[in-house]
């Protein structure tokens, strides 16, 4: 089984980003939602953006956000990838990344069969489909997964990832199960609801990397 690309999300200091980009990650994830404990607004997002590594993709996550909002920041953080993790419709995501050229992510919600065939809607409108717990008091960064076995059998037909409520302990046993390319933590790589923990990251980069 190939190793997964790995995501750590939600990073917010200069220090985190080199620890995931040491420690294996292929692509860093920034949160610009005023909600989120892991919040950065647009000059924070745009500075932590140029301490990425050009070996590593920044990923830029925003929720149900304005368009003509949504394109300054995309000129000001100049992100690789942008992860919708809202409401974005497949009309809107194929759209924006007409305007932008840019690799767009779309983030779905899975309980249920029906939910994922459901999300396959997005098949020609997006780069990736990233498969997470369905939405609580946020839409994401909640530390919940999502039951894998819906994963595990199913014949995807889109580039996809695994979201939600992975941690070093558990990853390795998520990608065995559902053979996911991509896994995405946030929440389980920290000390508390925003603060990453540099140790955290590292073990779980070593925990998917040793797949
Ligand atoms: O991290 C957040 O605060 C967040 C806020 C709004 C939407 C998505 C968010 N995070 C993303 O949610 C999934 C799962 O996170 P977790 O590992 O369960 O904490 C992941 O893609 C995060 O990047």
């Amino acid at each position: 089984m190939p190793t997964p690309l790995i995501k750590i999300c939600g990073l917010s200091t200069p220090e985190s980003i080199a620890a995931a980009a040491d420690a294996g990650a292929s692509h860093v994830g920034l949160v610009h939602y005023a909600p989120s404990p892991r919040h950065v607004d647009i000059a924070r997002a745009a500075a932590l953006r140029r301490a990425v590594p050009s070996h590593v993709k920044a990923v830029l996550l925003v929720v149900n956000m304005a368009a003509d909002a949504l394109a300054q920041a995309v000129e000001a953080i100049r992100p690789d990838v942008v992860q919708f993790h809202g409401r974005e419709t497949p009309r809107e995501c194929a759209a924006f990344r007409a305007a932008t050229g840019l690799e767009v992510w779309k983030a779905k919600g899975i309980k249920t069969p029906a939910d994922l065939a459901q999300a396959q809607d997005y098949a020609g409108a997006v780069d990736r489909l990233l498969y997470d717990a369905p939405a609580g008091k946020l839409p994401g960064g909640q530390g919940i997964a999502l039951d894998w076995s819906l994963l595990a059998s199913y014949r995807h037909t889109i580039a996809w990832g695994l979201a939600g409520g992975l941690n070093a302990e558990n990853v390795a046993r998520a990608v065995r199960q559902t053979k996911a390319p991509l896994v995405d933590t946030s929440s389980g790589v920290e000390s508390a609801p925003g603060i990453k923990d540099v140790d955290r990251i590292k073990a779980f980069c070593q925990a998917a990397l040793q797949i």
